[in-house]
């Protein structure tokens, strides 16, 4: 366990709405678990329609003034930001870890992902460019300029709850735009420290403003708001979906950071450590729960063997148990209904066919601990074939050409990420080409980078998170004609 932090200094149990903390109107609360045991680690307000329309009130005074805060005095701020989660990672990540039950490195890397994502921001904002279009006829200019959309509303899920805001609330700080965000309802203390934190650094009242409780009352008073003039939302196609259809009331524009079914392809000429060590950080790394997590592994016919003996050899060797405990690599999954999942997926799996090498049920630690697993034999009709498996489940798939692993990788309605293990370069052009994704690993299997647009195709989403893209997304394009010069 950690010595010397304090992560209750940052476990805030009332909600920000207009720079004050504050409970529901009700005074209602909703208990928040740690998954390792079960135990209530404290409260946060059952909030609703009505303080979250308080909430967008708020973001929405503050944006005439925020709008105007001097570009540099905006980058300040998200200095500061970036500097108060370095300062305190220790904490943050603990509070993480308890509340969300990735190990305690993973937490870390949390974090400093966040911060860094705020640092990049801070840095893209003073690149938020217009320009200047040649105009087709003389006398006649024509200016394009950049704008911050106004109040944004974030929804953002439990496997990344730090990260996941990070990467929606620098971008919109980054050029003037107000906040209304909700945290998921299981892991909400990462959200609210973020409010803490902003507060800490200086941002005006109004400007950030975190609410948790009734997911279908706040989402549903962010989507009826004239005045939220965009939704982020990191989450399941199912939701996405259903907030695309409430946003066309309002026309709102939308960011959506859905689900996934990512492909892991090997081909016979990939160096097999490398590959199997890729395939090990993408699948089981936050309990396998992770959007870009390695969904299907697809390991070409003539080294599907040698493959399969090191991946069960290191899948067998990772040590599960509490996150805060040295040397964990894997802690409990979020809920039992997660657990549940998985367990269906094995059961599927063996009823059509498929051998489990290794793991395959609960962990001997209980609660909603899973085994490490290895299923071989896997085929398309199986269902994490066209499912989300969101656990520590690699199932392996075995393949002849590499036209018929790309058709098999494809074959999805997702297009998140994917990832393939290759020496040979035509190849890794081939696959680029050839693979329906958003984001490509090629020989890595962890692809997430602050300097890269992160997000998917086909029913994956919309919208890009980091890079240069990931500012655009929060910014209003207008076009002015200048006539008669
Ligand atoms: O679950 C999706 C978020 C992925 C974040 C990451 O890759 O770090």
């Amino acid at each position: 366990m950690l010595d010397g932090t304090d992560f209750k200094a940052w476990m805030k149990q009332a909600n920000l709405i207009d720079g004050a903390w504050v409970g529901a109107d009700s005074g209602a609360t909703i208990d928040v678990t740690n998954p390792v045991d079960g135990s209530v680690l404290g409260t946060v307000p059952k909030a609703g329609t009505a303080e979250t329309q308080r909430a967008i009130a708020a973001a929405s005074a503050a944006f005439p003034a925020f709008r105007e805060l001097p570009l540099m005095e905006r980058c300040g701020l998200l200095w500061k930001l970036h500097d108060a989660l370095m300062d305190n990672q220790a904490e943050l990540a603990e509070l993480l870890t308890v509340e969300m039950g990735k190990p305690l490195a993973e937490a870390k890397g949390e974090i400093a992902i966040g911060a860094q994502y705020v640092r990049w921001f801070a840095e893209e904002a003073r690149r938020a460019k217009g320009e200047i279009v040649p105009a087709g006829v003389n006398g006649r200019r024509i200016l394009v300029t950049k704008h911050a959309i106004g109040v944004v509303g974030m929804i953002t899920p439990w496997n990344f709850p730090s990260s996941m805001l990070a990467r929606k609330i620098a971008p919109a700080l980054a050029v003037g735009c107000t906040v209304v965000a909700k945290p998921a309802t299981a892991t909400p203390y990462s959200g609210l420290a973020w409010g803490a934190l902003c507060e800490e650094v200086g941002y005006p009242k109004g400007v950030v403003n975190i609410v948790t409780g009734s997911a279908r009352e706040i989402a549903g008073a962010m989507m009826a708001a004239p005045e939220v003039r965009k939704i982020t939302f990191t989450g399941s196609t199912e939701v996405g979906k259903e907030l695309i259809r409430q946003s066309a009331d309002t026309v709102k524009k939308v960011s959506m950071e859905l689900g996934g079914n990512a492909p892991f392809l090997v081909f016979d000429d990939a160096d097999i450590e490398a590959a199997v060590e890729g395939a090990m950080v993408s699948k089981f790394r936050n309990a396998g729960q992770t959007c870009v997590c390695a969904n299907r592994i697809y390991v070409q016919a003539g080294i599907h063997d040698a493959f399969v003996k090191r991946l069960v050899e290191k899948t067998e060797a990772l040590k599960v148990g509490d996150g805060r405990e040295q040397g964990v690599e894997q802690g409990p999954m979020i809920d039992m209904d997660a657990v549940e999942k998985v367990e269906e997926f094995v059961a599927d799996a063996k009823e059509k066919g498929g051998e489990v090498v290794t793991g395959g049920g609960r962990h001997g630690n209980g609660g909603t601990f899973f085994q490490p697993t290895v299923v071989t034999g896997a085929t398309q009709a199986m269902k994490f074939a066209t499912e989300e498996i969101f656990g520590p489940l690699a199932p392996v798939f075995k393949f002849e050409t590499e036209e018929e692993a790309i058709e098999m990788a494809n074959a999805t309605v997702y297009g998140l990420a994917c990832y393939a293990y290759t020496q040979d370069l035509g190849r890794a052009f081939r696959l680029n080409e050839g693979l329906a994704y958003g984001m490509i690993g090629i020989n890595s299997g962890l692809i997430t980078t602050v300097e890269a647009p992160f997000g998917g195709v086909k029913e994956s989403g919309l919208g890009k998170e980091g890079g240069s893209q990931g500012l655009e997304d929060y910014l209003e394009t207008k076009y002015v004609c200048i006539d008669g010069i």
